[in-house]
């Protein structure tokens, strides 16, 4: 297996000095939040953190035990690295917000899809290290992907650092900024597309007659196998399905429903059209 594993996020070093701010502490905040905490990434008195309302703020912060409010100026004054983690369309104005305290030191991290790392540049008005990632929602269980692109200003040891930030919820990648809205639509919506994929099969499995409970156990751990199998042995996908296609076997049966059903063709049409979705994300 590779350094970067995804069963179990690789160990990330605590960084003692560091403070972060997460600006919008939604789904995919709330996750990043968890994690960062609970691998001592920093401590809880150095992470601040905002939501839009001051009742979720007071709920949040006697949850986590952590300094959390609806200010984003003050939370972001007190940080080193900034994560942006509003919806695409509010970030301009989150920036806007929070520019007094956008120093040339301070690292800001956009989860959001679609905003590129020219526009948050633009609105802080100065050479800002912006770096954009898109990571997905198995970062619950450190079982993410983290998908990550640098802006003009950022420089390899802002990067190492970002990286060891999302490495606290699963396995990273760096890429060009140009592949991000496609990086949203394959890994970011993706696991929503597995989970029909599962619920399916597990349809399927209590169509031929198993119990629910069994069914969905048969069809999420073949799902996880089947992806590890990937990962870890290394063989493209079709050989992997070659193995388990015995000739006059049943599973060349299905798979002929597979491909007259247009589920190959049907999957790239929904990465295609998320892409293409991402791309228009920032504008509303
Ligand atoms: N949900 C997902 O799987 C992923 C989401 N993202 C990105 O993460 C961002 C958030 O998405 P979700 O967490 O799904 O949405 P969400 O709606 O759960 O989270 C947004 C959060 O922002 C807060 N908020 C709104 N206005 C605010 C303001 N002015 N100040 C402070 N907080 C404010 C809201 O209270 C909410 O908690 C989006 O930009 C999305 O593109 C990225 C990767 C995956
Ligand atoms: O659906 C969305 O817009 C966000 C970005 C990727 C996953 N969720």
């Amino acid at each position: 297996m590779s350094e970067e594993t995804y069963e179990v996020a690789a160990p990330t070093p605590a960084m003692p000095q560091l403070r972060v701010a997460i600006l919008g502490t939604g789904k995919m905040g709330g996750i990043l939040l968890q994690a960062f905490l609970k691998n001592n990434l920093v401590s809880p008195d150095q992470i601040f953190a905002t939501v839009h309302h001051p009742e979720r703020a007071q709920a949040l912060s006697v949850q986590y035990g952590i300094e959390m409010t609806t200010d984003n100026l003050a939370a972001a004054s007190q940080a080193d690295v900034i994560l942006l983690g509003v919806k695409p369309v509010q970030v301009p104005a989150l920036v806007e917000q929070i520019r007094p305290a956008l120093s040339p030191e301070k690292l800001v991290l956009s989860i959001a899809a679609s905003v590129m790392t020219s526009s948050i540049e633009k609105a802080a008005g100065h050479d800002l290290a912006v770096i954009r990632a898109m990571p997905n929602t198995p970062a619950m269980l450190a079982a993410g992907i983290t998908a990550l692109c640098a802006g003009r200003f950022v420089s390899e040891q802002q990067m190492a650092i970002a990286q060891r930030i999302f490495q606290t919820v699963g396995r990273t990648v760096v890429v060009d900024e140009k592949h991000m809205d496609a990086v949203t639509g394959l890994s970011g919506s993706g696991p929503a597309f597995l989970y029909i994929i599962i619920e399916a099969l597990a349809e399927a499995g209590v169509n031929v007659g198993l119990p629910r409970d069994v069914a969905t156990l048969l069809a999420a751990q073949t799902t996880l196998g089947s992806a590890r199998m990937v990962l870890e042995t290394g063989y493209h996908p079709a050989l992997l399905k070659d193995a388990v296609t015995t000739p006059a076997g049943c599973t060349v049966d299905g798979i002929l429903e597979l491909e007259e059903g247009g589920l190959r063709v049907t999957l790239i049409k929904a990465v295609k059209r998320a892409t293409q979705r991402a791309k228009e994300l920032a504008n509303g």
